[in-house]
């Protein structure tokens, strides 16, 4: 069962330079949000803030009614047994096993026997489609196998809240598929609050319950798919629909002649909003909301296809020929085509890949690479 996560007024700094300041948003228990910005705007200083791996300068987070900011490093050790965090630069210890790796958190922080962490690793592995992989080393693997190992360990300790930093960087869209589906299935069996830091615009319109939009050192919106989807605020619009025309520019935020320059361009239409990546198996998560739900509560006209493909509006993706114009939104989810089994299904061992993920309930894997300031 996941926990709400309430963050009030967090700013962050380094020395001189303000990283965020003043964000306030709730992860909704037992809900998926993803967090999307521009490089370098602190998604990932973000994470390792809610985690309590970096002190903010101001503000609260509040889990179970306890404010992390304000707890002694050993009451603050046992609430992070609460997360699973994947930070995007840890890594698997590289002489162990795949088995030991997804072992290691249960053998340093639990006095079970062998015989119950074997019972455990060998549930957690199948739940990451891993089974029959325990005895291959890290480098023995492609990267999106490393992903699921590290998601395997961050899983044993059966946390309530589960962080992931970039889950799709250095995968293909084709694997990048597989692990989206993996965290809605997972989503929807072990009920934790997901937070995903990503690039991916595909993912962010199709997989969460809520997004979240970092920019120009601050939250520019947070709030459920369908208001970001269908915002007209320009930044907003801008990234989730990956456009040049908007007040952001190569490097953060477009001067006035850039945006002068712009003035009288039109912007394309929104894309339609996509349907809500559902689970392999077809059975609802708790979170899900009915498709249009959110637009019709308040009144808001989605853009003109909506709810009719799980593909609307990805750049680069047609359109099913055909499709109608509608305003409104179906009353109940169609079927979508989600892939079955295991992630993926023919994954050839790449000795060497570069990239390794740590997956890991935070303060127990390999450590991460920044530290507390
Ligand atoms: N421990 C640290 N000490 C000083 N500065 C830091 C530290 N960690 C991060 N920063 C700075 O904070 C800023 C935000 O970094 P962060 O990695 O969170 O960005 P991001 O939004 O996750 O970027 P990307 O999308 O490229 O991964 C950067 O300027 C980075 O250099």
């Amino acid at each position: 069962m996941g926990v709400e996560i309430a963050v009030t007024g967090l700013t962050k700094t380094f020395g001189s330079q303000t990283i965020w300041r003043d964000v306030t948003l709730t992860l909704p228990a037992g809900e998926i949000s993803v967090m999307l910005g521009p490089s370098g705007t602190g998604k990932s200083v973000f994470l390792k803030t809610l985690v309590g791996l970096l002190k903010p300068d101001a503000g609260s987070i509040v889990i179970n009614g306890r404010d992390l900011t304000r707890l002694r490093e050993a009451d603050l050790y046992e609430v992070r047994k609460l997360f699973g965090v994947l930070f995007q630069d840890g890594a698997l210890f590289g002489s162990m096993t795949l088995y030991d790796n997804v072992a290691f958190p249960l053998r340093e922080h639990t006095k079970k026997t062998e015989a119950e962490i074997r019972r455990i690793v060998t549930e957690k592995m199948e739940l990451v489609g891993l089974s029959g992989a325990e005895g291959k080393l890290p480098g023995e693997i492609s990267g999106g196998m490393r992903k699921r190992a590290g998601l395997a360990r961050a899983l044993v300790l059966d946390p309530e809240i589960l962080l992931i930093d970039e889950p799709d960087s250095g995968l293909d869209p084709v694997r990048t598929s597989y692990i989206n589906q993996l965290f809605v299935d997972l989503n929807a069996q072990i009920d934790a609050t997901f937070l995903i830091v990503t690039h991916d615009i595909n993912t962010a319109r199709t997989v969460p319950d809520n997004i979240g939009l970092l920019y120009h050192k601050h939250l520019a919106m947070f709030g459920p798919r369908e208001m970001l989807l269908s915002s007209e605020e320009p930044v907003v619009r801008q990234f989730l629909n990956a456009q040049t025309i908007g007040p952001i520019g190569m490097s953060e935020e477009k001067d006035a002649d850039e945006l002068a320059a712009e003035s009288g361009q039109e912007l394309p239409p929104l894309p339609p909003i996509a349907l809500q990546l559902s689970t392999s198996d077809g059975q609802p998560r708790r979170a899900e909301r009915r498709p249009g739900d959110w637009c019709r509560e308040h009144g808001v006209t989605p853009p003109p296809g909506s709810f009719e493909s799980q593909n609307a509006g990805i750049p680069g993706v047609r359109q099913t020929p055909g499709a109608t114009a509608a305003s409104g939104a179906p009353a109940a989810p169609e079927p979508t085509a989600a892939p079955a089994g295991p992630v993926d299904p023919v994954d050839p061992a790449e000795p060497g890949t570069a990239h390794a993920t740590d997956l890991a309930p935070a303060g127990t894997g390999p450590a991460p690479s920044s530290e507390v300031s």
